[in-house]
């Protein structure tokens, strides 16, 4: 990760306010990285604060999988997700697979404000980071894979 972040935005929507005053109290610092945002959250962002971000497809259109595609290519540094884990929604289970991703890829991420507000004040955000290598895949999968492709 270089010195400049490539941070990822996205929010629920009873969390999408949180998010919209978050990033505007901390304008500043966010000016400084590349955002992405799904649609949604991206717009909100773009008319409620001064900052750029590329916007994604809607989450729910597949904004969600554009970006964890770009999570698992590690086109992303920062994933800022603030879910609202308190209202039962159809898309419940979108945040699943991006954690997963993120969490494979070392991908830094955030989904509340208490942990974003830790991150960006973090002195790494402006310094280049080494990331660390996604772990090995299990041997019982490699073997399985190997066994499909006629290697093993
Ligand atoms: O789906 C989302 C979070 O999982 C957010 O998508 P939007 O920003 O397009 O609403």
């Amino acid at each position: 990760m270089d010195g400049q972040k490539r941070i990822a935005l996205s929010a629920h929507d009873a969390a999408k306010p949180t998010l919209a005053a978050w990033a505007f109290a901390n304008e500043r610092a966010l000016t400084a990285h590349r955002l992405t945002a799904t649609g949604n959250t991206g717009r909100l962002l773009l008319a409620q604060t001064n900052l750029k971000a590329d916007c994604l497809r809607s989450g729910a259109l597949g904004g969600d999988m554009e970006l964890g595609a770009m999570i698992a290519e590690g086109r992303i540094d920062l994933l800022i997700l603030f879910t609202d884990p308190l209202t039962p929604k159809p898309h419940d289970l979108d945040p699943a697979p991006l954690v997963r991703v993120a969490a494979i890829s070392q991908t830094v991420i955030a989904l509340n404000e208490a942990t974003a507000d830790f991150i960006l004040r973090s002195e790494l955000m402006a310094r280049p980071y080494p990331r660390p290598h996604a772990p090995p895949a299990l041997p019982a999968v490699t073997q399985r894979i190997d066994a499909r492709k006629g290697l093993a």
